[in-house]
């Protein structure tokens, strides 16, 4: 299959596809039945045809509002929490529904960032879904709205799809949303044209795009872009395009905007480091540590370590500075803030004789680590 042209679509055997608010809710804020169901009817042709689907929707905020008994979309997240919660199972119900007027059975599968960080979680996202691909299922996916917490949301599904798309190992990833694609500045604008093909992203890098999307969307066109850079550098083509046009995107057809796949595959804990985190400190090194994690083949150990900034615990995002103050690269740390000072500057010797085994291990494991590339941030060249 060649990722780098449209003719990956039809070709494509296994297939995430991506609906956004924007595409599900009516403009009174509720779920929008007749396009879930127009969705769900396409991408049975496609399941009949011999190809699989893997669906990421929002809508369960919308789905909510009724229950709920508001009349709009609420804006402050513990009420689109307390919506999600209601409208989940709706939403669900819904897709359940319009897949089984064509004899197909779905699965409901909530995500949250850490699954797709934490290598057990991981492993384990992946293992369930592809079980429920084995069995014929489609896999319904969302956020897990109702847990997540501010900091580590995603809010929009938009990168959660990208992170899917390598999940499962997907062929293509398409995106739906209000807008027939990328358009060279924001569609409103009068005159703004549908750019058709982008080859590399840094051929757009110029173009004008809004975070402030349609009127229940989160995060608009900056959000679409960064999942199409993960998905793209992580292997999977990607066609964003109105809802409308799903068909024509899965046929190869000339809608949209089609992006071509570019990096090799590297781990789903990296792609989000590097495109989905936010780290929550930094750690400060020394000339020979930072030399040695731009190398790409090292870890962080302790002894390389001058200062610690920010609050944090084991397992979360942190920023690593070399000594002229510039960010090098990203990773999972291994302990928390509070252990760090302790550890600093000494030798993983001096550690294990002092403090026992346990303490000798690295600050910053090098499969946990993305360096700072030239184009924002890379994989280091070692393979997990
Ligand atoms: N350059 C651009 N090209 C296309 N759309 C853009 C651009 N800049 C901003 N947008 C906006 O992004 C919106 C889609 O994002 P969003 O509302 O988050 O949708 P969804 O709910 O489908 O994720 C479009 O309605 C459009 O107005
Ligand atoms: N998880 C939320 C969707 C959040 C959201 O609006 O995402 P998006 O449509 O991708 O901008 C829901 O199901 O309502």
């Amino acid at each position: 299959m060649n990722a780098r042209t449209r003719s990956a679509l039809p070709a494509a055997r296994r297939v995430v596809v991506k609906i956004g608010s924007s595409s599900l809710t009516r403009p009174d804020g509720h779920l929008d039945l007749d396009a879930l169901r127009a969705l769900v009817d396409v991408l049975a042709a496609r399941r009949a045809a011999g190809g699989e689907v893997v669906v990421v929707t929002s809508g369960a905020i919308a789905a909510g509002i009724g229950p709920a008994g508001l009349t709009s979309r609420p804006r402050d997240l513990a009420t689109m929490q307390a919506c999600a919660m209601l409208g989940q199972g709706e939403l669900v119900a819904r897709y359940s529904e319009a897949f089984a007027r064509h004899g197909i059975r779905v699965g409901q599968a909530l995500l949250t960032a850490e699954d797709t960080v934490r290598r057990a979680r991981y492993r384990n996202a992946q293992r369930s879904l592809e079980k429920l691909l084995a069995l014929g299922v489609v896999p319904v996916v969302n956020e897990n709205d109702a847990v997540t917490v501010d900091e580590l949301r995603f809010g929009d599904n938009d990168r959660l799809a990208a992170l899917v798309s390598h999940l499962v190992r997907a062929d293509a990833m398409v995106l739906l949303t209000d807008v027939d694609g990328l358009h060279d500045a924001p569609p409103s604008r009068p005159g703004a044209r549908r750019i058709g093909h982008v080859e590399d992203l840094a051929d757009v890098a110029g173009v004008e795009v809004t975070a402030r999307g349609s009127a229940v969307g989160t995060g608009g066109m900056v959000t679409k872009l960064e999942s199409v850079r993960i998905a793209t550098s992580a292997g999977v083509p990607v066609v964003l395009t109105a809802a409308g046009r799903v068909a024509d995107a899965l046929a190869g057809r000339d809608v949209g905007t089609f992006f071509a796949a570019g990096g090799r595959r590297t781990t789903a804990r990296r792609l989000w480091i590097a495109h989905a985190a936010r780290p929550e400190g930094r750690l400060h090194l020394d000339a020979g540590a930072a030399r040695a994690v731009l190398g790409g083949r090292a870890s962080l150990l302790p002894a390389g370590i001058t200062r610690v900034e920010g609050d944090f615990e084991a397992g979360d995002p942190v920023e690593l500075v070399a000594p002229d103050g510039t960010g090098v690269a990203r990773g999972l740390v291994a302990y928390g803030s509070g252990e760090i000072p302790t550890l600093q500057g000494r030798s993983t010797y001096e550690l294990r004789a002092e403090l026992g085994e346990g303490y000798d291990r690295e600050v910053v494991h090098r499969d946990d680590l993305v360096l700072e590339g030239r184009n924002g941030l890379s994989s280091p060249t070692t393979a997990s």
